[in-house]
Protein backbone atom coordinates (compact mmCIF):
# COMPACT_ATOMS: atom_id res chain seq x y z
CA UNK A 1 0.00 0.00 0.00
CA UNK A 2 1.17 3.61 -1.06
CA UNK A 3 1.93 6.01 1.26
CA UNK A 4 -0.85 7.93 -0.70
CA UNK A 5 -3.76 5.68 -0.35
CA UNK A 6 -3.02 5.37 3.59
CA UNK A 7 -6.24 6.27 5.52
CA UNK A 8 -7.35 9.78 6.82
CA UNK A 9 -9.15 9.09 10.14
CA UNK A 10 -11.54 11.53 11.58
CA UNK A 11 -10.96 10.84 15.45
CA UNK A 12 -13.79 11.04 17.75
CA UNK A 13 -11.89 11.53 21.16
CA UNK A 14 -8.49 13.02 21.32
CA UNK A 15 -8.12 12.12 25.18
CA UNK A 16 -5.58 9.78 26.75
CA UNK A 17 -5.66 6.79 24.70
CA UNK A 18 -7.45 8.70 21.58
CA UNK A 19 -4.46 10.89 21.92
CA UNK A 20 -1.88 8.00 21.85
CA UNK A 21 -3.42 6.19 18.80
CA UNK A 22 -3.27 9.72 17.03
CA UNK A 23 0.48 9.52 17.07
CA UNK A 24 1.04 6.06 16.43
CA UNK A 25 -1.30 6.24 13.11
CA UNK A 26 0.41 9.58 12.62
CA UNK A 27 3.83 7.69 12.59
CA UNK A 28 2.10 4.95 10.78
CA UNK A 29 1.99 8.01 7.50
CA UNK A 30 -2.14 8.10 8.57
CA UNK A 31 -3.61 11.28 8.69
CA UNK A 32 -5.57 12.17 11.95
CA UNK A 33 -8.18 14.73 11.90
CA UNK A 34 -9.62 15.70 15.64
CA UNK A 35 -13.89 15.89 15.76
CA UNK A 36 -13.96 19.64 18.18
CA UNK A 37 -16.77 22.26 17.52
CA UNK A 38 -14.51 25.11 18.49
CA UNK A 39 -10.91 24.57 17.93
CA UNK A 40 -8.80 24.62 14.56
CA UNK A 41 -5.97 22.23 16.44
CA UNK A 42 -5.26 20.70 19.54
CA UNK A 43 -2.04 21.01 20.77
CA UNK A 44 -0.95 17.99 22.92
CA UNK A 45 2.08 16.33 24.99
CA UNK A 46 2.32 12.69 25.66
CA UNK A 47 4.40 11.64 28.49
CA UNK A 48 5.75 8.23 28.42
CA UNK A 49 6.57 6.51 32.27
CA UNK A 50 8.95 3.69 30.41
CA UNK A 51 11.65 6.21 29.12
CA UNK A 52 10.19 7.22 25.87
CA UNK A 53 11.09 10.76 25.71
CA UNK A 54 7.63 13.58 25.55
CA UNK A 55 6.13 13.49 22.27
CA UNK A 56 4.69 17.00 20.97
CA UNK A 57 1.54 16.58 18.50
CA UNK A 58 -0.05 19.29 17.04
CA UNK A 59 -3.47 17.56 15.99
CA UNK A 60 -6.10 19.39 13.32
CA UNK A 61 -9.49 19.68 14.32
CA UNK A 62 -12.75 20.11 12.74
CA UNK A 63 -16.46 20.30 13.66
CA UNK A 64 -18.68 17.83 12.49
CA UNK A 65 -21.08 20.17 10.36
CA UNK A 66 -17.93 21.45 8.52
CA UNK A 67 -17.70 18.01 7.20
CA UNK A 68 -19.29 17.38 3.80
CA UNK A 69 -17.12 14.38 2.66
CA UNK A 70 -18.55 11.03 3.17
CA UNK A 71 -15.94 9.86 5.94
CA UNK A 72 -14.10 6.75 4.99
CA UNK A 73 -11.97 5.87 7.84
CA UNK A 74 -13.61 7.07 11.54
CA UNK A 75 -12.01 5.98 15.14
CA UNK A 76 -14.11 6.15 18.12
CA UNK A 77 -11.75 6.48 20.97
CA UNK A 78 -14.47 8.75 23.77
CA UNK A 79 -16.09 7.56 26.42
CA UNK A 80 -19.05 4.98 26.00
CA UNK A 81 -21.93 7.66 27.00
CA UNK A 82 -20.82 10.08 24.43
CA UNK A 83 -20.45 7.57 21.22
CA UNK A 84 -24.00 8.52 20.16
CA UNK A 85 -23.66 12.18 20.65
CA UNK A 86 -20.06 12.02 18.90
CA UNK A 87 -20.80 10.35 15.48
CA UNK A 88 -24.95 10.41 14.86
CA UNK A 89 -24.62 13.50 12.59
CA UNK A 90 -21.51 12.39 11.18
CA UNK A 91 -21.80 11.87 7.02
CA UNK A 92 -20.36 8.21 7.30
CA UNK A 93 -20.06 6.72 3.98
CA UNK A 94 -21.46 3.83 3.35
CA UNK A 95 -18.66 1.19 3.06
CA UNK A 96 -16.72 3.23 5.85
CA UNK A 97 -13.82 1.78 7.91
CA UNK A 98 -15.06 2.20 11.81
CA UNK A 99 -12.14 1.51 14.25
CA UNK A 100 -13.90 1.33 17.94
CA UNK A 101 -11.26 1.43 20.99
CA UNK A 102 -13.62 1.91 23.95
CA UNK A 103 -14.24 -0.25 26.71
CA UNK A 104 -17.33 -1.86 27.14
CA UNK A 105 -19.86 -3.19 23.80
CA UNK A 106 -22.26 -2.33 22.31
CA UNK A 107 -21.86 1.72 22.10
CA UNK A 108 -22.07 1.95 18.25
CA UNK A 109 -24.98 -0.58 18.23
CA UNK A 110 -27.45 0.88 15.51
CA UNK A 111 -25.06 3.72 15.00
CA UNK A 112 -23.13 2.25 11.70
CA UNK A 113 -24.24 1.99 8.20
CA UNK A 114 -25.30 -2.08 7.09
CA UNK A 115 -21.91 -1.95 4.53
CA UNK A 116 -19.89 -0.36 7.02
CA UNK A 117 -16.41 -2.55 8.92
CA UNK A 118 -16.12 -1.99 12.19
CA UNK A 119 -12.46 -3.16 13.96
CA UNK A 120 -12.68 -3.10 17.54
CA UNK A 121 -9.50 -3.03 20.06
CA UNK A 122 -8.97 -3.81 23.45
CA UNK A 123 -5.78 -2.34 24.81
CA UNK A 124 -4.76 -3.20 28.28
CA UNK A 125 -2.42 0.09 28.30
CA UNK A 126 -3.29 2.62 30.56
CA UNK A 127 -3.07 6.82 29.87
CA UNK A 128 -3.76 9.19 32.29
CA UNK A 129 -4.07 12.42 32.99
CA UNK A 130 -6.16 15.21 31.10
CA UNK A 131 -5.95 17.61 28.10
CA UNK A 132 -3.35 18.81 26.93
CA UNK A 133 -0.85 16.45 28.80
CA UNK A 134 -1.58 12.85 28.30
CA UNK A 135 0.85 10.61 30.61
CA UNK A 136 1.20 6.84 29.31
CA UNK A 137 1.64 4.86 32.26
CA UNK A 138 2.08 1.59 30.40
CA UNK A 139 1.93 0.81 27.41
CA UNK A 140 1.00 -3.02 26.57
CA UNK A 141 -1.09 -5.22 24.48
CA UNK A 142 -3.28 -3.66 22.34
CA UNK A 143 -5.78 -6.36 20.27
CA UNK A 144 -7.53 -5.09 16.66
CA UNK A 145 -9.81 -7.51 14.49
CA UNK A 146 -13.59 -8.33 13.10
CA UNK A 147 -13.07 -8.79 10.08
CA UNK A 148 -11.66 -11.97 8.87
CA UNK A 149 -8.59 -10.91 7.86
CA UNK A 150 -6.39 -7.37 8.77
CA UNK A 151 -6.84 -4.31 6.64
CA UNK A 152 -3.71 -3.51 3.45
CA UNK A 153 -2.71 -0.61 6.27
CA UNK A 154 -2.59 -2.95 9.35
CA UNK A 155 0.54 -4.19 9.19
CA UNK A 156 2.25 -0.70 8.70
CA UNK A 157 0.35 0.62 11.45
CA UNK A 158 1.48 -2.76 13.85
CA UNK A 159 5.16 -1.68 12.74
CA UNK A 160 4.83 1.60 14.54
CA UNK A 161 2.50 0.48 17.53
CA UNK A 162 4.14 -0.98 20.45
CA UNK A 163 2.62 -3.87 21.12
CA UNK A 164 -0.28 -3.77 18.60
CA UNK A 165 -1.48 -7.38 17.47
CA UNK A 166 -4.32 -8.50 15.25
CA UNK A 167 -6.68 -11.09 16.93
CA UNK A 168 -9.13 -13.35 15.22
CA UNK A 169 -10.61 -14.14 18.63
CA UNK A 170 -11.43 -10.12 19.32
CA UNK A 171 -14.98 -11.07 20.76
CA UNK A 172 -12.93 -13.38 23.66
CA UNK A 173 -10.66 -10.55 24.41
CA UNK A 174 -13.51 -7.93 24.96
CA UNK A 175 -15.29 -10.50 26.90
CA UNK A 176 -12.55 -11.12 29.46
CA UNK A 177 -11.79 -7.59 29.76
CA UNK A 178 -15.64 -6.63 30.03
CA UNK A 179 -15.86 -8.99 32.74
CA UNK A 180 -12.82 -7.31 34.56
CA UNK A 181 -14.25 -3.97 34.32
CA UNK A 182 -17.95 -5.21 35.16
CA UNK A 183 -16.28 -6.45 38.61
CA UNK A 184 -13.30 -3.82 39.41
CA UNK A 185 -15.45 -0.32 38.01
CA UNK A 186 -18.56 -0.03 39.63
CA UNK A 187 -17.10 -2.08 43.26
CA UNK A 188 -14.52 0.75 43.47
CA UNK A 189 -16.35 3.56 42.13
CA UNK A 190 -18.93 3.03 44.74
CA UNK A 191 -17.20 2.22 47.74
CA UNK A 192 -14.37 4.74 46.46
CA UNK A 193 -11.61 2.48 47.11
CA UNK A 194 -8.32 1.40 44.61
CA UNK A 195 -8.62 -1.98 42.96
CA UNK A 196 -6.69 -3.99 45.48
CA UNK A 197 -9.28 -3.80 47.90
CA UNK A 198 -11.24 -5.72 46.56
CA UNK A 199 -9.31 -8.61 46.98
CA UNK A 200 -8.94 -7.65 51.43
CA UNK A 201 -12.10 -6.69 51.93
CA UNK A 202 -14.34 -9.82 52.35
CA UNK A 203 -17.91 -8.19 51.65
CA UNK A 204 -15.72 -6.62 48.45
CA UNK A 205 -14.77 -9.79 47.40
CA UNK A 206 -17.23 -12.16 47.67
CA UNK A 207 -19.86 -9.13 46.01
CA UNK A 208 -16.78 -9.13 42.78
CA UNK A 209 -17.15 -13.03 42.82
CA UNK A 210 -20.96 -13.08 42.18
CA UNK A 211 -20.14 -10.42 39.78
CA UNK A 212 -17.97 -12.51 37.54
CA UNK A 213 -19.91 -15.76 38.43
CA UNK A 214 -22.99 -13.91 36.79
CA UNK A 215 -21.37 -12.63 34.06
CA UNK A 216 -20.02 -16.06 32.68
CA UNK A 217 -22.85 -17.95 33.27
CA UNK A 218 -24.48 -15.03 31.02
CA UNK A 219 -21.70 -15.36 28.48
CA UNK A 220 -21.80 -19.35 28.70
CA UNK A 221 -25.96 -18.85 27.51
CA UNK A 222 -24.30 -16.73 24.46
CA UNK A 223 -21.77 -18.95 23.53
CA UNK A 224 -21.23 -21.87 24.93
CA UNK A 225 -17.77 -22.75 24.07
CA UNK A 226 -16.73 -19.49 26.62
CA UNK A 227 -14.83 -21.12 29.18
CA UNK A 228 -16.89 -19.55 32.23
CA UNK A 229 -13.84 -19.37 34.44
CA UNK A 230 -12.84 -15.58 34.67
CA UNK A 231 -12.55 -15.27 38.28
CA UNK A 232 -8.83 -15.84 38.37
CA UNK A 233 -7.98 -13.33 35.99
CA UNK A 234 -10.38 -10.73 37.28
CA UNK A 235 -8.31 -11.22 40.48
CA UNK A 236 -5.09 -11.26 39.03
CA UNK A 237 -5.92 -7.52 37.57
CA UNK A 238 -7.05 -6.70 40.79
CA UNK A 239 -3.83 -7.74 41.78
CA UNK A 240 -1.37 -6.48 39.26
CA UNK A 241 -3.44 -2.77 39.35
CA UNK A 242 -4.15 -3.11 43.47
CA UNK A 243 -2.94 1.00 43.85
CA UNK A 244 -4.89 1.99 40.92
CA UNK A 245 -8.22 4.43 40.83
CA UNK A 246 -10.14 2.65 38.51
CA UNK A 247 -11.58 4.57 35.35
CA UNK A 248 -15.07 4.50 36.92
CA UNK A 249 -14.24 5.55 40.18
CA UNK A 250 -12.04 8.40 38.84
CA UNK A 251 -15.42 9.41 36.84
CA UNK A 252 -17.28 9.16 39.69
CA UNK A 253 -15.00 11.35 41.25
CA UNK A 254 -15.16 13.73 38.79
CA UNK A 255 -18.70 13.95 38.61
CA UNK A 256 -18.38 12.96 35.10
CA UNK A 257 -20.53 10.21 33.17
CA UNK A 258 -19.55 6.55 34.21
CA UNK A 259 -19.17 3.61 31.30
CA UNK A 260 -21.57 1.65 33.61
CA UNK A 261 -24.32 1.09 30.90
CA UNK A 262 -21.95 -0.04 28.32
CA UNK A 263 -20.09 -2.72 30.42
CA UNK A 264 -22.70 -3.71 33.47
CA UNK A 265 -25.65 -2.51 31.74
CA UNK A 266 -24.87 -4.40 28.50
CA UNK A 267 -24.71 -7.55 30.59
CA UNK A 268 -27.83 -6.99 32.15
CA UNK A 269 -29.53 -6.03 28.55
CA UNK A 270 -28.50 -9.42 27.35
CA UNK A 271 -29.51 -11.21 30.32
CA UNK A 272 -33.05 -9.84 30.19
CA UNK A 273 -33.16 -10.69 26.32
CA UNK A 274 -32.65 -14.63 27.47
CA UNK A 275 -34.87 -13.89 30.75
CA UNK A 276 -31.96 -14.45 32.96
CA UNK A 277 -31.51 -12.76 36.31
CA UNK A 278 -28.38 -10.90 37.51
CA UNK A 279 -28.54 -9.64 40.85
CA UNK A 280 -25.25 -8.78 41.75
CA UNK A 281 -24.69 -7.08 38.59
CA UNK A 282 -28.48 -4.86 39.54
CA UNK A 283 -26.86 -4.03 42.54
CA UNK A 284 -24.20 -2.12 41.47
CA UNK A 285 -25.70 -0.35 38.58
CA UNK A 286 -28.62 0.71 40.69
CA UNK A 287 -25.86 1.43 43.65
CA UNK A 288 -23.72 4.02 41.15
CA UNK A 289 -26.45 5.34 39.23
CA UNK A 290 -27.68 6.07 43.25
CA UNK A 291 -24.55 7.39 44.16
CA UNK A 292 -24.00 9.88 41.14
CA UNK A 293 -27.48 11.33 41.65
CA UNK A 294 -28.96 10.28 45.02
CA UNK A 295 -32.30 11.69 43.64
CA UNK A 296 -32.87 9.04 41.13
CA UNK A 297 -35.22 5.96 41.36
CA UNK A 298 -34.00 2.76 39.97
N1 LIG B 1 -7.31 5.76 29.46
C1 LIG B 1 -7.01 4.46 29.48
O1 LIG B 1 -5.94 4.05 30.00
C2 LIG B 1 -7.91 3.46 28.84
C3 LIG B 1 -9.11 3.82 28.26
N2 LIG B 1 -9.89 2.86 27.65
C4 LIG B 1 -11.15 3.23 27.04
O2 LIG B 1 -10.90 4.17 26.00
C5 LIG B 1 -12.04 5.03 25.87
C6 LIG B 1 -11.55 6.47 25.95
O3 LIG B 1 -11.03 6.66 27.26
P1 LIG B 1 -10.04 7.86 27.63
O4 LIG B 1 -9.18 8.19 26.47
O5 LIG B 1 -9.42 7.50 28.90
O6 LIG B 1 -11.09 9.04 27.86
P2 LIG B 1 -10.81 10.61 27.98
O7 LIG B 1 -11.90 11.15 28.82
O8 LIG B 1 -9.39 10.86 28.33
O9 LIG B 1 -11.00 11.14 26.50
C7 LIG B 1 -12.23 11.15 25.86
C8 LIG B 1 -12.20 12.19 24.78
O10 LIG B 1 -13.44 12.17 24.10
C9 LIG B 1 -13.77 13.50 23.78
N3 LIG B 1 -15.19 13.62 23.53
C10 LIG B 1 -16.20 13.59 24.43
N4 LIG B 1 -17.38 13.79 23.82
C11 LIG B 1 -17.10 13.97 22.52
C12 LIG B 1 -17.91 14.25 21.38
N5 LIG B 1 -19.25 14.35 21.47
N6 LIG B 1 -17.30 14.42 20.20
C13 LIG B 1 -15.96 14.30 20.08
N7 LIG B 1 -15.14 14.02 21.13
C14 LIG B 1 -15.71 13.86 22.33
C15 LIG B 1 -13.28 14.32 24.93
O11 LIG B 1 -13.13 15.65 24.50
P3 LIG B 1 -12.65 16.85 25.48
O12 LIG B 1 -11.16 16.68 25.59
O13 LIG B 1 -13.02 18.07 24.72
O14 LIG B 1 -13.38 16.65 26.76
C16 LIG B 1 -11.98 13.64 25.27
O15 LIG B 1 -10.92 14.20 24.53
C17 LIG B 1 -13.00 4.65 27.00
O16 LIG B 1 -13.97 3.76 26.52
C18 LIG B 1 -12.09 3.94 28.01
O17 LIG B 1 -12.76 3.01 28.82
C19 LIG B 1 -9.51 1.55 27.58
C20 LIG B 1 -8.34 1.15 28.14
C21 LIG B 1 -7.44 2.05 28.82
C1 LIG C 1 -8.43 -2.97 34.34
C2 LIG C 1 -8.97 -1.72 35.00
C3 LIG C 1 -10.00 -2.10 36.04
C4 LIG C 1 -7.77 -1.08 35.66
O1 LIG C 1 -8.09 -0.09 36.56
C5 LIG C 1 -9.60 -0.84 33.96
O2 LIG C 1 -9.62 -1.18 32.78
C6 LIG C 1 -10.30 0.43 34.28
O3 LIG C 1 -10.01 1.04 35.30
O4 LIG C 1 -11.15 0.83 33.46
Amino acid sequence: MTALSLPHWILAGAGNIGTLAASHLIDAGHGVTVLHERLNRRDKTLTFADGRPPRQLQLPCRPAASIAQPIRYLAVVCKTPYTASAIEHLPLAADATVLRLQNGMGSLDGLLPNRSTCIEAVTTSAVKGSDPVHDVVAENQTWMGGPDTPPGWYAGLAAHWPGLAWSDAIRDRQWQKLVANAAINPLTAIHDVANGRLLEVRDLRERMTAIVAEADALLQRLDPLWPGDSLANVEAIARATAGNTSSMRADVQRGAATEIDAINGWLLDQARHLGLAMPANARVVAELKRRADPQAVY
